[in-house]
């Protein structure tokens, strides 16, 4: 794994997103009130915090699924009061789901082709009629779809129904669509929920190599503080829908706001164990 520090800390450019006092709520719920942070062009960007912080929310905000009440998203320069989800993956976001959005029944190789439609010009007719310039860009696409395959190391899988694969597995599928897009900037949803520590180990790791090698720029969420501090360039924290910490993962572990809410959750998990 390359050095975080010394081999990424050159690549990273200017702000590509900029998210202006966001403010949503649902009913009288308020998930987001008055947040503010940027993401800068190639890095690996972190919201963290406990359970119903409003992250998800956030995420949704970024990629068109909510429209906030208040506040600007400006992304590439252009400022807009929403996004759609079309008008974000033409703008090169992709995202991948903490519930998996796969097609259980398909195999990896066709999962993963069908995060590439987006880049298909050709009509789906000519394709099935396999016409000249259809054909071509389908040995393309197919070519292109073959290396995120040998990137992710699973062509031991490429014909496997998804539904037949390890957790582990499937969330590496899931990147695998998402990558096919060519995104500029990928937005991950736990990425790591559910696994065990060798499987974690593996997802930070094609987390990093995704970011060095296609130098896409990476907004991750996540609930565990531990496994994206070593990851990230820059880490939010999000606490009951406010934003508590913004900086490097070494200033957000010294904020005594964001120990105060990590104790707190703790604090709470081991009272309720200790009343079961
Ligand atoms: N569609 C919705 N309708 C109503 N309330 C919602 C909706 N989505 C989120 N909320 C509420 O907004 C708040 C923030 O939730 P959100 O899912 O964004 O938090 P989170 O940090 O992603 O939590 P988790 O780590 O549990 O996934 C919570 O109080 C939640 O109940």
């Amino acid at each position: 794994m390359m050095d975080k520090q010394s081999g990424r800390a050159s690549r990273v450019g200017d702000v590509v997103l900029d998210m202006k006092n966001i403010s949503l709520a649902f009913g009288g719920v308020k998930a987001l009130t008055d947040i503010s942070f940027d993401v800068r062009e190639h890095e690996i960007r972190a919201i963290i915090g406990p359970n119903g912080a409003g992250k998800s929310s956030m995420l949704n905000v970024v990629n068109g699924v909510y429209t906030p009440q208040q506040g600007n998203i400006v992304f590439d320069g252009k400022t807009f009061s929403r996004m759609s989800p079309r008008r974000a993956a033409e703008m090169g976001i992709a995202r991948t789901f903490q519930n998996l959005a796969l097609f259980k029944g398909m195999s990896v190789l066709d999962n993963i082709m069908s995060g590439r439609n987006l880049r298909m010009k050709c009509g789906l007719l000519s394709q099935a009629l396999r016409l000249g310039p259809a054909e071509r860009e389908e040995t393309r696409h197919r070519e292109f779809v073959e290396n995120i395959i040998d990137f992710l190391e699973i062509q031991a899988w490429r014909k496997t129904p998804v539904g037949r694969l390890p957790y582990g597995l499937q969330k590496r599928v899931d990147l695998g669509r998402a990558l096919a897009m060519e995104p500029r900037m990928l937005l991950l949803d736990e990425p790591m929920a559910g696994m065990n520590i060798e499987e974690k180990q593996d997802m930070s790791r094609y987390i990093l190599d995704v970011n060095d090698e296609f130098g896409t720029t990476i907004v991750l969420i996540e609930h565990d503080m531990g496994v994206v501090m070593d990851i990230s360039d820059r880490v939010v924290v999000l606490d009951y829908g406010r934003k508590i910490g913004d900086g490097t993962p070494d200033a957000v572990r010294a904020n005594p706001d964001v120990i105060r809410a990590y104790l707190g959750v703790d604090a709470q998990a081991n009272a309720t164990a200790a009343q079961a």
